[in-house]
């Protein structure tokens, strides 16, 4: 791209970046090839009608043209046959035709129509001339073709201003309810609203955030829409995440679908009723603290050394995204329920993600339906799980692990411990929230550190300064960890930027206003993250990689990539410290080069990841 071209293209980011236009997922919006870049909803209104009167006149021009001057006459020995009325009243452009005595030759909907008639022998186009020519025997002629002519334009006309009409109330209607709604947005249909169009973004290589940042163009920073039958409102700011996020639970609630709950199970921590979530988390929250992750640092540090040299002794390119979400995975389940035996994982891997997929799916038990699969996935790995507990209870095994921490509370009174359905619920619920998050987060750091070669550099510097304090094949420790200040700030950055979930949505329990707007009992509250992440007032140049940006203090509900409140992401400790131990052994042992920078972002995905899953080649340093 020349020069002047990208001085251009940053200029028109500027006066968007200053209309709180978003760009999502670490992808800025493509200005020279998105049609809709300047493109707000009235002025598109404005060109319909220009269009739609443009269309009109040539029809009318085009069609006045071929009728005057068409030479054609039909032929008078054909078979007849007279049609009612009511086909004349089809047809009044055929009898304002035939007026004139001429054969119709446009338009062209009518030539075809014409094939049609004279492929059936009784019904053809002459009978409308024998009809035309009786009629004129018993009026005036001059006069008949006055009135044919005035009811030609007066149709034309009509139809013309009954479209301009139809458009221009849109708009008036859209600006209208703007007012009066308090919430600038389209709601289109009752339930269908414009869930097509959500779909089709999620549907595409843009990602379902592209849906949202349409949006925010044609409305403004706040917008509502209706989706799957139900009002979404986006929140694009801190202060508004502030509101909602302490007064979750009390003025807003997760609002779940039937298909969440039947996949995860009603006794998960993301269904479960305000005073069980709070019993729940307190029993869960300790074996994810900082402290008892130390144990699991060494372990997956152990794991991922191992991996990492296999692949650098292949020496071939390898697809980061599914590397990292088979390390995810299989480090969680050791650290769970200490499963090690690789067909066992891949067995669980592959029924966890038929439950994740059936998430959001239609809860109908059809057979070959998504719901289906994920169902009677869920089946098999609870089945699977009571096997292990009952083992655990008959005393066969008793690994140091997260359900060990769980089982040794049986005998502590019940509102002290987790029954077996909450802990196997949970387990599940835990799997599904950590892996795709942290593996996609682990993606994205790569690609980002690709491309901002300085942050890689001043990473690999500060790693290599912790390397070069240890031991050779000595493990990370978490006071290693402690030492990261720049690593920390690269992953926080990382997760500004790659915003693995892109909004985080309640339900507002009652009527309510969020910074002066109205919110209606039972809307959809969105806290838009990503939105808040790319504000270019809380964040100078938001889309830039640039981790000393953490230098400084965050403004309050400014950085929010784990939520915040009483739902603070459960997993937020284990997703930062794998984070780190990732960075840390790919900077501090090895260089790599991606292999496909195909920036698309993968379809029908709802945590933003790249297609491509970013294939990449290590070399050791
Ligand atoms: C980079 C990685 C991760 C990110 C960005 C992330 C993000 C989040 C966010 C934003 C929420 C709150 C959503 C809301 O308020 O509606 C959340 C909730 C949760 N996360 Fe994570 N997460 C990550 C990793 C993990 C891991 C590794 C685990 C567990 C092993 C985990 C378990 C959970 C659970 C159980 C909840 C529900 C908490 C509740 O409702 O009380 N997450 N996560």
């Amino acid at each position: 791209m020349e020069e002047a071209e990208v001085e251009e293209q940053k200029q028109t980011a500027a006066v968007h970046r200053s209309k709180g236009v978003v760009y999502g997922n670490g992808r800025p919006l493509d200005y020279k090839t998105c049609p809709y870049h300047s493109t707000f909803r009235k002025p598109v209104l404005v060109t319909k009608c220009c269009y739609t009167s443009i269309l009109m006149a040539f029809w009318f021009l085009f069609d006045h043209h071929f009728l005057k001057n068409s030479t054609h006459r039909p032929d008078p020995d054909t078979p007849r046959t007279y049609p009612s009325g009511w086909d004349l009243v089809q047809q009044p452009h055929v009898w304002c035709s035939n007026l004139y005595g001429y054969e119709i030759t446009s338009p062209p909907t009518l030539r075809k129509r014409k094939a049609s008639w004279k492929s059936n022998p009784h019904h053809t186009l002459e009978p409308y001339i024998e009809l035309v020519s009786e009629k004129l025997k018993m009026l005036c002629k001059e006069g008949l073709v006055f009135l044919a002519q005035n009811y030609f334009n007066t149709t034309v006309a009509g139809i013309l201003s009954i479209t301009i009409l139809v458009l221009v109330s849109k708009v008036w209607w859209r600006q209208r309810r703007k007012n009066v709604g308090g919430i600038p947005g389209y709601l289109g249909l009752p339930f269908v609203g414009e869930t097509f169009s959500f779909l089709s973004a999620n549907n595409s290589t843009k990602g379902c955030y592209h849906f949202v940042r349409l949006r925010r163009l044609w409305h403004g920073r706040w917008f509502k829409t209706r989706l799957f039958g139900k009002i979404h409102v986006f929140v694009p700011s801190a202060e508004g995440a502030k509101a909602i996020f302490s007064n979750d639970f009390v003025q807003f609630n997760k609002g779940y679908v039937k298909s969440m709950g039947d996949a995860v199970g009603e006794k998960s921590l993301l269904c479960v009723s305000h005073e069980n979530h709070r019993r729940i988390r307190r029993l869960l929250a300790d074996p994810f603290s900082m402290t008892s992750l130390s144990k699991f640092v060494k372990e997956f540090d152990d794991m991922l050394s191992k991996r990492l040299k296999k692949l650098v002794k292949d020496g071939k390119s390898f697809v980061l995204l599914d590397f990292s979400m088979k390390i995810t995975f299989d480090s969680m389940c050791n650290m769970l329920m200490s499963l090690r035996d690789e067909s066992t994982l891949r067995q669980i891997e592959k029924d966890c993600t038929a439950v994740s997929d059936a998430m959001l799916s239609f809860p109908f038990m059809i057979p070959g339906t998504r719901y289906y699969k994920g169902i009677k996935a869920r089946n098999r790995l609870m089945e699977r799980f009571r096997e292990i507990i009952s083992r655990r209870r008959r005393g066969e095994e008793s690994p140091e692990d997260f359900l060990q921490s769980m089982l040794r509370r049986d005998s502590y009174p019940s509102n002290e411990k987790l029954d077996d359905s909450e802990i196997m619920d949970n387990l599940l619920t835990l799997i599904i929230a950590g892996q795709t998050t942290t593996a996609a987060a682990m993606m994205w750091s790569i690609k980002f550190l690709d491309e901002n070669r300085e942050a890689q550099e001043r990473l690999r510097e500060e790693q290599l300064s912790i390397l070069g304090k240890k031991e050779h094949g000595e493990l990370l420790t978490l006071e290693d960890l402690n030492k990261m200040s720049y690593g920390s700030k690269v992953v926080k950055e990382t997760l500004r930027m790659s915003n693995v979930l892109l909004w985080f949505p309640r339900v507002a329990l009652g009527d309510c206003r969020l910074e002066g707007f109205e919110i209606k009992e039972g809307w959809h509250v969105n806290i838009d993250a990503t939105c808040i992440h790319y504000d270019p007032d809380l964040y100078k140049d938001p889309m830039q990689f640039n981790p000393s940006r953490f230098d400084e203090i965050q403004k309050p509900y400014s950085f929010i990539p784990f939520g915040s409140g009483p739902r603070t992401c459960l997993g937020v400790n284990m997703a930062k410290l794998t984070m780190l131990v990732f960075l840390h052994r790919m900077t501090g042992g090895y260089k790599w080069t991606v292999d496909d920078p195909d920036p698309c972002l993968e379809k029908k995905a709802h945590i933003p990841r790249l297609r491509s899953g970013c294939p990449i080649t290590l070399k050791t340093l």
